[in-house]
Parts: structure tokens; sequence; C-alpha cells
């Protein structure tokens, strides 16, 4: 037969059948459970090449929840090191995902916050890592659902708009994220989430609809909407 037997006669051809199922984003973050360490820049001198895989970075306030989100992301669970502080993260924090032979690798890029808490050296860093890295798909820019958008958010995803203004999209791309939604009461998520959006689209109306999250404690929200969203910036989603 040319096509082979159908699969409910042939239980091997039906586990691989399963297998190629999986959708990119399990296969990546969570089938391989692959997420290691890389590096950690404390200076744009430090920055590492890493041979080009595909990278995205998360942005955001100190305390808005990036090395929190990120653990969440790779499926660990203290990776990345997290605080109730503000001025945890000190450097740019590189991670590699994903199967450890063959393609479908990419780099999670967490940052330190800024604000009031942040120090210049920080943001000369970031600035640096932006305007340089050619391997830069995505910025995902953190916001807390609990305080909304302050002075120092606005200034920042109006930069970012600017900067993705002005490569229209061919270096990398923009998106929101909410963080600590399960902090709010639930009779005011939805007019804080619509203020929230109103301010990123006046801000930034290059920024890619917000994706809405829950990620210090189970059950976690918006992971997996976390995860997609990253490899299809990556180009590993596969062509349907
Ligand atoms: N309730 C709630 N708390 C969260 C959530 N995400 C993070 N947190 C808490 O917020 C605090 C700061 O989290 P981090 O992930 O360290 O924040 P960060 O943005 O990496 O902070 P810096 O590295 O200092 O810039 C920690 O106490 C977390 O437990 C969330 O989704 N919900
Ligand atoms: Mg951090």
């Amino acid at each position: 037969m040319i096509f082979g037997p159908p699969n409910h006669v042939n239980p091997l051809g039906k586990g691989l059948r399963a297998f190629s199922a999986v959708p990119a984003h399990e296969k990546i973050f969570k089938v391989t459970n692959a997420a290691k360490f890389l590096a950690a820049a404390g200076t744009t001198y430090s920055i590492p090449k890493l041979h080009g895989l595909p990278e995205v970075i998360v942005a955001g306030r100190a305390n808005v929840g990036k090395s929190t989100l990120l653990n969440a992301v790779l499926g660990r669970r203290d990776l990345v090191h997290t605080s109730s502080k503000p001025g945890r993260t000190q450097s740019l924090n590189f991670y590699r995902v994903g199967p450890t032979f063959g393609p479908g690798k990419l780099v999670v890029v967490d940052a330190p916050g800024y604000g009031a808490r942040g120090r210049p050296e920080w943001g000369e860093i970031f600035d640096y890592y932006i305007d340089h890295r050619e391997q830069l798909r995505r910025i995902y820019i953190l916001l807390n659902a609990k305080h909304g958008l302050n002075e120092m958010d606005r200034m920042m995803l109006e930069s970012l708009n600017a900067k993705t203004h002005a490569n229209a999209g061919t270096r990398f791309s923009l998106q929101a994220i909410v963080t600590k939604v399960d902090a709010i009461p639930l009779e005011d998520v939805k007019p804080t989430l619509a203020k929230i959006r109103q301010g990123i689209w006046e801000a930034a109306p290059l920024c890619l609809p917000a994706i809405v999250t829950t990620a210090a404690k189970h059950p976690y929200i918006g992971i997996d909407a976390v995860r997609k969203s990253i490899v299809e910036a990556c180009g590993l989603q596969p062509k349907v």
C-alpha cells in the first residue's frame, strides 16, 4: 500500500502522528524543556554574539514581573532570579530555549528594570542592545495591571514605537504584556485593561495587542499565548 496502513492498526504511526501534531511552541518550550542560561552582559562589550539565533527581550519597569514571567514561559521555577525588591536583575541575561540538537532554537533575554529604581548604565546597555542587535525579533514591554501606565512607561512606549517605525518592522516588532492581572479585583479587570490598552495605543500605535498574564503562581494566565507569540516572532512557526 503506497500510503501505508491506517493509523488505527499501527500504534507507532499513531504516536508519530500525535507528536507531529504538537504545536511548535509546545515542542520548543515544553516537550524539550531545555532552557539554559547562556550569559549575562553588564556592559555593551560583554553582549554575547550567540551565532545569530533569533532573539526576543522583555523590558519594563523594575518589579513589573519580567523575570517571573520568563520562568513561567521557560517552564522553570527559578532559572531566572526574581525578588520582591525592585532592581533584582542588573544585566542583560540570555537564555537559550529549544532542542539541544537540530533546529528550533531561540534566545530570550531578561533585562534590568527602567524607572525610578533603574540605573543610567542599565538604560545605556538596553539602548545599545536595541539599536545594534541584528537577531532581535521582538521587544516585549511589560506593564503592571495594578499600577497602569506611568510617565516612564509612556516615554518607553513612545521611544520603542519610534524605533519600530524607523525599521518599518523589518528588524523587530513591539508587543505589550500586562502582568499581575491576579492582583486586581475581578470587577476591575475589564475597565483596567481597557484603560491600559488605550494608553498603549496613544503612546505606541505600532504595538501589537497586549497579552494579559499571571505568572507568579498557578493558575497561570496567558503563558501559552506568550510562548506562541515568541515562536511566531522568531519565525519558528511551521508554514501552513
Ligand atoms: N501577584 C503577582 N505577583 C507577581 C507576578 N509576577 C511577578 N510577581 C511578583 O512581583 C515581584 C517582582 O517580580 P520579578 O519577576 O522579580 O520582577 P522584575 O520585573 O524582574 O524586577 P527587576 O528585575 O527588579 O526589574 C516578585 O515578588 C514576584 O513574585 C504575577 O503575575 N502576579
Ligand atoms: Mg528581574
